[in-house]
């Protein structure tokens, strides 16, 4: 029988659209099982300045909507010290609060395992990062979302991109991970997609654009990851223009639109899910774990293995962007 009376629930690193829902549905599965819940605001930051707040039925109210994070998030650098880490731990346990619900990507992790590591503190992390690289789960909060946000824009670019007979090179986000791209670039029909995952030589590049733009198609998107090799979308501009010169090419840099707006209802389901799934492995004495959904059933991963295994990019997919181009 687990004995805990209170835990704290943090977002932490880029916010993802569905944090809300997913601060909501542990807030109030932690009420419903007779917890007391603390909101830790700005990440793993507000731990270290006892930066509090109570956490009650209503205070999650009309927000399983809404993007952002209410609880706010930050990038702690003091937390990535030893001493951050014992002033978070002892701040944490004068409140009363025995557990940790973090969620975030994989450095939020990565700052949950060595918390429990140095300090005993049993953290259960839910994965919200627009990346989607966390292995452990088929998809992360907020993916779905920025996934949708970028195809809405790319398809706005096709139209002007296709009345102008333009070449677009589009970047989205993705330093080290490029699911978004990928899955973006399948769904938007782009011409070429780009990834940090496959290296593919600039040369390469310009045969591929070459032969598709003789095979005289009307209008070329290329969608670039933020942290391809390539060096990002207007890096790209930079290496293609001077061969590229007969073709009218613009840049569009997507950036921050991707992480924001309200979550879809699969994000929001997925929050709901994993919000509820998180306060049962704390109830069922589980001290670092991540919660996930794999083939559509909960499933409990060690919180060092969702950052430390990389989660690998799906062959399949990117054999159809070279299928489909
Ligand atoms: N190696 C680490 N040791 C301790 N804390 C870390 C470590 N890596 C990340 N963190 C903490 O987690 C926070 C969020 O990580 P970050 O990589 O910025 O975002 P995300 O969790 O979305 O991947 C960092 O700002 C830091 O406070
Ligand atoms: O908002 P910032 O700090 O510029 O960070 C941008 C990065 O955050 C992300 O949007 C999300 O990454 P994390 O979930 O790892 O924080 C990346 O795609 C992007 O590279
Ligand atoms: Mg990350």
């Amino acid at each position: 029988m687990n004995t805990i009376k209170k835990i704290g629930v943090l977002t932490s690193g880029g916010d993802s659209p569905g944090m809300n829902a997913a601060i909501r549905s542990v807030t109030r599965a932690a009420l419903y099982k007779g917890l007391e819940v603390t909101g830790i605001r700005y990440g793993y930051q507000g731990a270290i300045e006892a930066d509090f707040v109570e956490m009650k039925k209503l205070t999650v109210s009309n927000m399983i909507q809404r993007g952002g994070t209410i609880l706010k998030s930050a990038r702690s650098a003091e937390f990535r010290t030893p001493e951050g880490r014992k002033k978070a731990a002892e701040n944490l346990r004068s409140q009363g609060i025995e557990a940790l619900v973090a969620i975030g990507g994989d450095g939020t992790f990565q700052g949950g395992t060595i918390l429990q590591q140095e300090h005993g503190f049993p953290v259960i992390g839910i994965p919200g990062t627009i990346d989607n690289d966390l292995s452990g789960t088929d998809e992360t909060i907020g993916y779905d979302t920025a996934l949708n946000t970028a195809l809405d824009a790319i398809d706005k670019i096709r139209d002007t991109a296709d009345a102008h007979e333009r070449m677009f090179l589009v970047e989205v986000m993705g330093r080290d991970a490029g699911f978004l791209a990928l899955e973006t670039g399948i769904a938007c029909g782009a011409e070429l997609t780009l990834l940090p995952e496959t290296l593919v030589h600039i040369k390469e590049v310009k045969e591929t654009l070459r032969n598709i733009l003789t095979n005289k198609k009307r209008s070329t998107l290329v969608v670039v990851a933020e942290g391809d090799e390539s060096g990002g979308a207007m890096e790209l501009y930079s290496n293609l223009k001077e061969d590229f010169s007969d073709i009218d090419t613009r840049v569009c840099v997507l950036g921050h639109i991707q992480r924001g707006g309200n979550p879809t209802a699969r994000d929001r389901v997925l929050a709901s899910r994993l919000g509820v799934a998180a306060v049962n492995a704390l109830l069922d004495g589980h001290v670092s774990v991540m919660v996930g959904v794999v083939n559509n059933n909960i499933k409990l991963t060690p919180l060092k293995s969702g950052w430390s295994k990389k989660k690998s990019i799906q062959t399949e997919l990117l054999d159809l962007t070279k299928i489909l181009k």
